[in-house]
């Protein structure tokens, strides 16, 4: 099934791209998702060197009155890594992501992406410079399409002018039809290519996490920032959802993930910084932060399926 238009595969909201996968030998797979991927980021630099430094918190502390919900945070996120920023409710972690992506300013303390500070760049901003985020409650665009709502996440990576839009420049019309074609493959990528042309208000609750997750990628982020992706989620639900997170880490990309399921985060993350009551109580792998006292007794009372 190819379309005459581009010579790729048809995208068709009626699942055509997905029956087409499930006919792929595994050799065929992989050689389309080579091709998704070069649709999805094509300016992406993927021969970054792994676990160099990308993002620093240096002795962020961020106050709201005489609450200090962050406290003198320092910590380093690495390229193509998924980093868990855990802990228990009210611990920091959304504030601490809010300082990271121009929603609070820190009181004190800096933020650095590839070493330049954030400083006072805005949310676009900082989406230009490369960061991408999801919330914990959902943000879409309700009454657009879920195919419309990751175009409008392409268009942080736009280079045509106001003017050229309304004029309708060639340029524009050439960069309209690529950002079609690139969030469609993000739609596939994300797995809800078959609901491309629903409203995102008609579409069950996963797959709304999961276009927000393309939304972010639309912005081609050298940081991808997830808020609890998976709240609501049954553990089947959850394991797949861990899955496509790792899908986007093996493609180059870095992630941070808040999440205060223990077990998920084991299951998925890298390395994990763990705050309690607004400072970093822990640092490590895994199997570390699993046997380190002070956060099994930070986790003390926290009902079992947040810690299971
Ligand atoms: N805008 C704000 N104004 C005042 N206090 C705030 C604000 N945002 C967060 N706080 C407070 O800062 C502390 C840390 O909250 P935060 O939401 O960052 O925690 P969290 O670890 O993300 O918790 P949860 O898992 O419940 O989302 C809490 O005591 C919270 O009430």
């Amino acid at each position: 099934m190819t379309d005459p238009q581009n010579g790729g595969p048809e995208v068709t909201a009626e699942g055509g791209i997905v029956a087409e996968l499930q006919h792929m030998s595994v050799e065929e797979r992989a050689e389309h998702d080579a091709e998704v991927a070069e649709v999805v980021a094509p300016d992406r630099d993927i021969d970054v060197e792994v676990g160099q430094t990308l993002l620093e918190v240096d002795d962020v502390t961020m106050r709201f009155g005489g609450l200090v919900a962050l406290d003198q945070i320092s910590f380093d996120i690495r390229r193509g890594e998924i980093l868990g920023l855990i802990g228990p409710n009210g611990a920091g972690k959304t504030t601490c992501f809010n300082a990271m992506t121009g929603v609070y300013r820190p009181t004190s303390g800096e933020v650095r992406l590839e070493g330049k500070a954030l400083g006072k760049a805005s949310r676009h901003g900082i989406t230009q410079l490369g960061i991408a985020r999801t919330f914990q409650n959902i943000r879409l665009f309700a009454e657009m399409t879920a195919l419309e709502n990751v175009v409008v996440g392409t268009d942080a990576r736009h280079k045509t002018s106001l003017l050229g839009a309304l004029v309708r420049s060639p340029r524009h019309h050439r960069e309209e039809k690529a950002a079609v074609e690139k969030a469609m493959a993000l739609l596939e990528f994300v797995g809800i290519a078959d609901r491309a042309a629903d409203r995102a208000k008609n579409l069950p609750y996963g797959y709304q996490r999961r276009l927000e997750i393309a939304r972010a990628l639309a912005t081609e982020p050298k940081l991808l920032c997830l808020d609890e992706p998976a709240a609501g989620f049954n553990p089947a639900e959850k394991e797949d959802l861990m899955g496509l997170i790792r899908t986007i880490r093996d493609d180059g990309y870095t992630v941070l993930l808040i999440e205060h399921d223990m077990k998920l985060v084991m299951g998925v993350t890298d390395r994990i910084v763990v705050l309690e009551f607004g400072k970093k109580i822990a640092e490590g792998v895994p199997a570390e932060i699993r046997e380190n006292p002070a956060v099994i007794a930070a986790y003390l009372g926290v009902p079992d399926d947040d810690v299971a």
